[in-house]
């Protein structure tokens, strides 16, 4: 008896042999099917090939499987097939970690983000005056932040809202940032604006609202500076990576990525942080990961716990905004920090031990 059983094990492990040889040569043929597909720019999943497979097998099945475990088990096969397509589609994104297994670090001016340090960006919503920004200015500079942000062009929910000073905006930004040594950060809503951005500014900000904006994505892509690329208010996570993906394929493949918040039902926010993004995003690519703090709650008292989630989850920075008179700001007035209220957040991030700063 024991032998018996013994002699049937052994026949069933040689099947096994035999059973994993076959699903591994099937998952080679899935995977050329695949790459057809990711040339034809057709989707992967084929619901309508899978449900013929299974009636053909059905079809052909005298048991003593019954026919619900035969489509059971195949359906797992399809399933793990459409995996192995889609993690070899990741493997060819350039901004893919599996692509590219070491951080990128972009410098900007002197400053490295991506690397061992974190960063800290602030500054006002909007550029509104030389004394506006002279006085955030000076108040980063003393504090040793490096980047400062203001919006020229302001893509706003209303068009009877203050649209940004434009061009004028991004040359009194350069003026001050120059002044005080600073670097720049400021929207681009224009293809033809790049030009404009590299003469004036030190980083492009491509605003949520334009995520998927895919000729001002490529047209970032040509440029010869960074890009922070804002998460779109409603994109998923891999609809994240694809825009950045546009970016990298046209050549500029210092992108760096902002969780700025996601539109849920919550209303005690403005939008919803959502901070998984941020190891996520880290371990799906290779591209620095940042947190605008200010946007994602779009409120200034829990700003200090947020920026502290963000860097325990593995951020590369955090962005913040700040006006010398919040109340009188021409966008953003309730989200935005007076002088005092970044100093204190400031002071708040650096005590934490979650900030590394740049030696
Ligand atoms: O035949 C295809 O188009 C495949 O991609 C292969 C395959 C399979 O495993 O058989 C995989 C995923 C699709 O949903 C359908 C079928």
């Amino acid at each position: 008896m024991k032998d018996h059983l013994e002699e049937l094990r052994v026949k069933l492990g040689g099947i096994n042999k035999e059973l994993l040889k076959l699903l591994n040569e099937r998952a080679e043929i899935v995977r050329n099917i695949g790459e057809i597909k990711e040339k034809q720019g057709v989707p992967k999943f084929d619901p309508v090939r899978e449900r013929a497979m299974l009636e053909e097998l059905t079809s052909q099945n005298n048991g003593p499987f019954k026919d619900a475990e035969i489509k059971h088990i195949f359906k797992e096969i399809f399933k793990a097939s459409l995996h192995l397509q889609e993690e070899d589609h990741k493997k060819l994104l350039i901004v893919s970690r599996k692509n590219q297994p070491d951080n990128t670090v972009i410098k900007v001016q002197d400053c490295l983000i991506g690397g061992s340090a974190q960063v800290m960006i602030a500054g006002p919503c909007s550029v509104e005056s030389y004394e506006q920004l002279r006085s955030v200015a000076s108040v980063l500079k003393d504090a040793g932040v490096k980047i400062m942000r203001g919006g020229a062009f302001k893509p706003r929910t209303s068009p009877y809202d203050f649209q940004g000073l434009g061009v004028e905006g991004l040359r009194m930004l350069k003026e001050v940032a120059d002044e005080f040594g600073l670097a720049t950060i400021s929207e681009i809503v224009h293809p033809a604006h790049m030009e404009l951005a590299e003469q004036y500014i030190d980083i492009i900000q491509i605003g949520a609202r334009n995520m998927q904006n895919f000729e001002l994505l490529k047209a970032a892509g040509e440029a010869k500076i960074p890009v922070l690329l804002k998460r779109g208010i409603a994109a998923t996570l891999e609809e994240f990576v694809h825009a950045a993906e546009y970016i990298a394929v046209k050549g500029n493949t210092n992108v760096m990525l902002i969780e700025r918040g996601i539109r849920t039902y919550e209303k005690w926010t403005r939008n919803t942080l959502d901070i998984s993004a941020v190891p996520l995003l880290k371990q799906e690519t290779h591209l620095p990961v940042l947190v605008d703090v200010s946007h994602s709650t779009g409120r200034k008292d829990i700003l200090l716990p947020c920026a502290k989630a963000a860097l325990a989850a593995g951020a590369d920075g955090v962005m913040v905004e700040v006006h010398p008179d919040p109340q009188t700001a021409l966008s953003d007035a309730a989200q935005q920090l007076d002088i005092p209220q970044f100093q204190q957040l400031w002071e708040g991030i650096r005590k934490s031990g979650l900030f590394k700063e740049q030696e």
